[in-house]
């Protein structure tokens, strides 16, 4: 039987064989001033109660609930920032926001309700407890803050900083190569002879690998020959923990990736049941994974999206990258699809309590137009028929 006529391999068998025996890489101790975007190595446990100390959540005078009702002397004023002293007893604290409640105090009455009259204050019945952020409300010592595997977003970051701490213990970003094949590729810049045609996929990978958080080590054009393919792939893999590669993976004599990974190391997987994206062919050198997307841009777009990222999120440990988000959503096109599971570009319209899926009406794996006007892929079954206003399942891109 002729290689093209085997039956094609699944993309949930494809992922499943990528991520087979990945696991976090070691951790590292960096600022985490520079740390956005990176991924806890361990779990981060609470040190300090945040708030330190019971403090006032309104500008107004603090009291003893029991004394409300009635006309009161400030006894003292406590700035945010100043140490309370202890309520002299039947007296109320002028105080404001995140000011510290001072001991013997138990609520705060908002300035709007309480009336000054001659330097007294007239207080109206408060409740214990109200307008006053206990100690703790927001995190409590020994709490776990953070999780290993999240990744840091600005929330994460501000609560590492409300802990007093400089710097955190984060996965090492995994190193990426890309490797672009074709003779026909020029980069951005040069002129442009007949027969060829800029590099589109080095831009949008790299953007892509640092969005997915791999840290992109070489980016190296690589000449359509077998031997030049081998080799750059044999440098590459000495350098990267994931080595990604467009176009070279389909059935043309000029297409050497999926040879040259045969003989390096090994091709666990070549050639989907989906579309666009056919040809993509996943393996291994020594202990470097390697993406071979096909060269076609949006090919390439959608493979990154549903293997690239994943992996390099099983390299960080970061669960959260393994899917993406799936939205059901009520399609307003039709389309047909034969034996492949089709990955239509489309953008998700939030349309009050409707989800309306928008197809990009090109949808040739050439048109990167498709990739840049849309946020999802609506995913379609093989053997559909699909009209508008049939539910479908999206993957969203843009958590
Ligand atoms: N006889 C067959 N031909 C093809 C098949 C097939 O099954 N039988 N599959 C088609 C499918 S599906 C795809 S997808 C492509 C994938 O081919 P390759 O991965 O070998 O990619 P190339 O042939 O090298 O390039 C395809 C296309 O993409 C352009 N390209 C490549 N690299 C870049 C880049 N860095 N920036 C912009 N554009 C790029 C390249 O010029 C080609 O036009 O194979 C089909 N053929
Ligand atoms: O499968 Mo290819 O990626 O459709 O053009």
């Amino acid at each position: 039987m002729a290689e093209t006529t085997l039956p094609l391999e699944s993309v949930e068998r494809a992922r499943e064989a990528l991520l087979d025996g990945v696991a976090p890489l070691e951790p590292e101790r960096i600022a985490c001033a520079e740390a956005a975007g990176r991924v806890l190595a361990q779990d981060v446990s609470a040190a300090l109660d945040v708030p330190p100390a019971d403090n006032s959540a309104m500008d107004g005078y603090a009291l003893a609930s029991s004394d409300s009702g009635g006309v009161l002397t400030i006894s003292q004023r406590i700035a945010a920032g100043q140490a309370p002293q202890p309520l002299v007893p039947g007296t109320c604290a002028r105080l404001f926001t995140g000011s510290e409640i001072p001991p013997g105090a138990d609520c705060v009455a908002i300035q709007e309700n309480v009336t000054l009259e001659d330097g007294l204050a007239r207080i109206p019945p408060t409740q214990p407890g109200q307008n006053v952020r206990r100690r703790g409300l927001d995190v409590s010592v020994g709490s776990r803050l953070l999780a290993a595997g999240t990744r840091l977003g600005g929330a994460a970051l501000g609560l590492l900083a409300g802990q007093g701490l400089e710097t955190v213990a984060v996965v090492r970003r995994p190193r990426v190569a890309l490797l672009l094949t074709g003779d026909e590729i020029v980069e951005p810049g040069q002129p442009l002879a007949p027969g060829q045609i800029y590099n589109s996929n080095g831009a949008m990978l790299a953007s892509l690998v640092a969005r997915f958080g791999g840290e992109l080590v070489a980016q190296v054009r690589v000449a359509d020959s077998f031997d030049t393919t081998r080799a750059r792939l044999a440098e590459a893999a000495a350098l990267a923990d994931v080595i990604v590669t467009t176009g070279g993976v389909s059935v043309g004599e000029e297409d050497h990736v999926k040879p040259a990974l045969e003989q390096l190391g090994q091709l666990t997987l070549w050639r989907l049941a989906m579309r666009p994206g056919k040809p993509l062919a996943l393996g291994t050198i020594g202990t470097t994974r390697v993406v071979g997307l096909p060269g076609n841009p949006v090919s390439s777009y959608v493979g990154a999206w549903l293997y690239l990222r994943p992996l390099l999120g099983a390299l960080m440990g970061c669960t959260d990258q393994l899917e993406l988000p799936r939205v059901p959503a009520e399609a307003d096109f039709s389309t047909r699809t034969e034996g492949r599971r089709h990955y239509l570009r489309a953008t998700l319209a939030f349309e009050g309590e409707r989800i309306v899926a928008r197809a990009y009406p090109e949808q040739s794996s050439a048109v990167l137009t498709s990739c840049a006007a849309t946020n999802a892929f609506a995913v379609i079954p093989p053997h559909s028929d699909i009209s508008p206003g049939d539910r479908v399942e999206c993957l969203w891109l843009e958590a």
